[in-house]
């Protein structure tokens, strides 16, 4: 099965390079990713999937190359951008010191969103019960699915997810791995970092971009 549609770009990585202290982590590294992609950015630790996650999604600068949306540069049309992109890194934004229905709230609420059911929202991520509790009294896993109850409700074509499996146990990985599958189907694309295996997305679904760095 494949659900890639090649004629829709949505962004396009124009040779990126990366240099971080003495490394290049990578270098003059192209790619497009079309509405319909599940990309997965693959390599050891170190190997710079969370710096390119990062330019990708326009929070860092690359040392050369450039990134396009809809074959715009990224830095000439950021708040169109910006209100496609749904950024979730590893620290995914949640409080700790408020609890699991307001962190929902407040990260649903700065992306613009104001007509929603926080209450069904923590349902589907298996957090009904939980909604009164503190992030920071969460286990891992929850603290987690707080984070990513954003997927939920959003109209963003572009999903970027640091480690979104982190945590999580295996039948949370396959719904999450249903609704990439979802998003993609309908239109856009989810560019991802795991080190797990998936077990619905397999290789015929999934496409692959393999860092490994190497000394200058
Ligand atoms: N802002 C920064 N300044 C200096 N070095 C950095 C910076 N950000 C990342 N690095 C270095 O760049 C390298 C790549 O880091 P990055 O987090 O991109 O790797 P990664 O592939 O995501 O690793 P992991 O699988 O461990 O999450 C690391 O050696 C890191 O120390």
């Amino acid at each position: 099965m494949t659900i890639s549609n090649q004629s829709q770009v949505l962004l396009s990585a124009n040779e990126l390079t990366c240099i971080r202290e003495e490394r290049i982590l990578f270098d003059e590294l192209s790619f497009n990713i079309n509405a319909g992609d599940i990309v997965q950015i693959e390599g050891p630790n170190g190997a710079g999937k969370t710096s390119l996650l990062r330019i990708i999604a326009g929070l860092s600068r690359p040392y050369a190359g450039e990134v396009e949306y809809n074959g715009e540069n990224i830095n000439r049309c950021r708040d169109e951008f910006n209100l496609d992109l749904l950024y979730l890194g590893h620290l995914a934004g949640v409080k700790s010191e408020l609890t699991a229905e307001e962190n929902l709230n407040f990260n649903l609420r700065i992306s613009g969103y104001d007509d929603f059911d926080t209450t069904e929202i923590l349902e589907k991520v298996n957090l009904a019960g939980f909604e009164e509790a503190l992030a920071g009294h969460l286990s891992a896993g929850q603290h987690r699915r707080t984070a990513l109850a954003r997927l939920q409700h959003s109209n963003c074509k572009i999903w970027i997810l640091d480690e979104p499996f982190t945590a999580i146990d295996k039948k949370g990985v396959e719904e999450l791995e249903q609704l990439f599958i979802q998003h993609a189907q309908s239109g856009g694309c989810v560019v991802l970092t795991t080190h797990q295996d998936m077990g619905i997305i397999n290789d015929a679904i999934l496409r692959k971009i393999t860092l490994d760095y190497r000394f200058v």
